[in-house]
């Protein structure tokens, strides 16, 4: 047979079933039809040995477009941009970088502990049955997953969970980051775009590695959190004076972990209520911020004691404590406020969350606040030491070593200065940007700052020394008036000695006296008896 006769006879042929097919559809009974439908299908899956998953873009009524579609369309975003020739282009990150997905129709292959499967995107697309000039076309993507039936355990376990964590982790890797501020109870926020980070944050390198380490532990956790019983929170505590990086390691702490930040202001918080109603609105993978938590809750006007004896005690114990409840009825967050919303509402919100404390006196925070289990971990943030300020010459001048670095690391042992104010420095000062100006006018300020520390130093050991010269004349001019008042005493006491045995000697007179007289007295005595024996007589 030539090919011409054999493709005249397949022609034939399909013309033939799709004649018989259409007849069938028109003049069999739909509860046949129906009948057939279901057979012919449950022959073909009896004899395919490949199943089927569909993911729909939209679920339910709602129109609410799947989670799980999403995750798979960022799963299949990287797989796609290698294999399918048609792909679709979406921007994120504020027009700063491109996220590709694969196009309608296209098809992607992916592989799992050795299984290949097979992902497709389609769409329905149904037109209204409203009678319009411009028909509207309602379309519905979905991506079908194709697999063989031995890996249905495999595909629909352990693959769809994978497919959907990470596409998850994708998406939130794409996501724009952004800053929350409260204003009254609800969150505003703008894009975050901060671009601090750890490598550029000064500080000693070993401590700067404890804290990146345990910040990654933290984000990988939540199966050791879900296992111990534990919320998926931690508490920072960072305490230094101003200008020690506290703000910005909050910032590299976020571009590190890609999360968001809540700058909770709690002036702004009316009342514990408010604050609970704000926690419970902020989402998984945040960082949620107290700056100078001990400024925070003095500009509230809580801290005033109105019992005396409150105010005695705080004389003796300069530690401010936060407000509690029965303290103040016009209170507005209050001490338990805080620590609920530290710890017992956490519980409540599922997902990470690390909370963070700044503040510049550490030693007046009320300890209950900062104890271990809230603020879990401590971060002193200190003086620019040597290590940090090399942090921040190669940051800022691109310089590793330099003959003025031997000066700067000596005068750097003997005085104090914030990481800020080295960073002032270390600005460009010319045009050409020349590095010497910069550290000389870094050594500069360093020698002054340690002139200025030495006259400091002299002029508080003076006032030590008055002030030690006045305790001492205070304390002699008490031991006088003490010595004083004894010798009085002492002198009162005699007196009174003298006194008493003077009116003991009268007394011994007087008693000597009316003894006399009661001899007499006897005889009178007798007298008088006798006298009275008269008298009965
Ligand atoms: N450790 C540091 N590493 C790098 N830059 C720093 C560091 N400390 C301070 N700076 C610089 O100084 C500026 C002020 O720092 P930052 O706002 O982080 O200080 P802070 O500790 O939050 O101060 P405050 O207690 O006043 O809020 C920052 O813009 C940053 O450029
Ligand atoms: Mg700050």
């Amino acid at each position: 047979m030539s090919p011409a006769d054999m493709f005249t006879q397949v022609g034939s042929v399909i013309a033939s079933v799709m004649f018989a097919w259409a007849m069938f559809k028109q003049y069999c009974p739909y509860s046949v039809q129906e009948y057939f439908d279901k057979y012919s299908k449950r022959a073909f899956t009896f004899v395919y040995p490949y199943i089927q998953i569909s993911f729909n873009e939209f679920t339910g009524d709602r129109f609410m477009r799947s989670e799980a579609y999403s995750a798979i369309e960022n799963y299949l975003g990287s797989r796609s941009s290698t294999q399918a020739k048609r792909l679709k282009a979406d921007v994120v990150k504020s027009s700063q970088s491109v996220v590709l997905s694969m196009d309608d129709y296209e098809e992607v292959d992916d592989e799992f502990q050795g299984v290949k499967l097979k992902w497709a995107s389609g769409k329905h697309i149904s037109k209204t049955q409203s009678f319009s000039f411009y028909p509207v076309t309602d379309e519905r993507k979905y991506y079908k997953l194709t697999f063989h039936k031995r890996h249905r355990q495999l595909i629909l376990g352990d693959y769809l969970n994978h497919v959907l964590k990470e596409g998850n982790e994708i998406k939130v890797r794409n996501r724009q980051r952004k800053l929350y501020t409260n204003s009254g109870s609800y969150w505003r926020h703008v894009v975050f775009q901060h671009p601090a980070s750890f490598e550029t944050l000064a500080m000693e390198a070993e401590r700067k590695q404890e804290i990146v380490d345990d910040l990654v532990i933290f984000s990988k956790a939540e199966d050791f959190y879900a296992r111990i019983g534990r919320a998926w929170k931690r508490g920072y505590l960072l305490f230094g004076p101003p200008g020690t990086g506290k703000s910005t390691m909050i910032a590299a702490m976020a571009n590190l972990l890609n999360y968001d930040i809540y700058d909770l202001e709690l002036t702004a918080v009316k009342d514990n209520t408010e604050l609970r109603k704000l926690l419970i609105e902020t989402t998984t993978r945040s960082i949620i911020v107290i700056e100078d938590i001990d400024c925070s809750l003095d500009l509230t006007g809580q801290r005033k004691k109105k019992k005396e004896e409150e105010g005695e005690r705080d004389e003796k114990d300069p530690k401010p404590k936060l407000p509690k409840e029965e303290d103040n009825k016009q209170s507005q967050v209050t001490l338990s406020g805080i620590l609920n919303f530290v710890d017992g509402l956490w519980s409540a919100c599922r997902g990470e969350r690390l909370i963070v404390f700044t503040t510049n006196f550490v030693e007046k925070l009320d300890p209950a606040l900062i104890r271990k289990g809230r603020m879990d971990k401590h971060i002193e943030l200190s003086y620019c030491s040597f290590e940090a300020f090399q942090v921040l010459a190669k940051n800022y001048l691109l310089l590793e070593s330099h003959h003025l670095f031997a000066r700067i690391q000596e005068l750097l042992g003997e005085t104090k200065m914030t990481p800020a104010e080295v960073a002032e420095h270390l600005m460009p000062k010319t045009i050409s940007g020349d590095a010497n100006v910069c550290l000389e006018s870094l050594i500069g300020a360093l020698e002054k700052a340690k002139e200025d520390a030495i006259l400091k130093a002299e002029e508080e050991a003076k006032e030590k020394e008055k002030e030690s010269a006045r305790l001492k004349a205070e304390e002699e001019a008490k031991e006088k008036a003490k010595a004083e008042e004894e010798a009085k005493e002492k002198a009162k006491d005699e007196e009174e000695a003298k006194e008493k045995d003077s009116s003991a000697g009268e007394n011994a007179k007087k008693q000597v006296k009316d003894n006399g007289f009661c001899d007499n007295g006897n005889g009178e005595l007798n007298n008088k008896e006798s006298k009275q024996e008269g008298f009965s007589h």
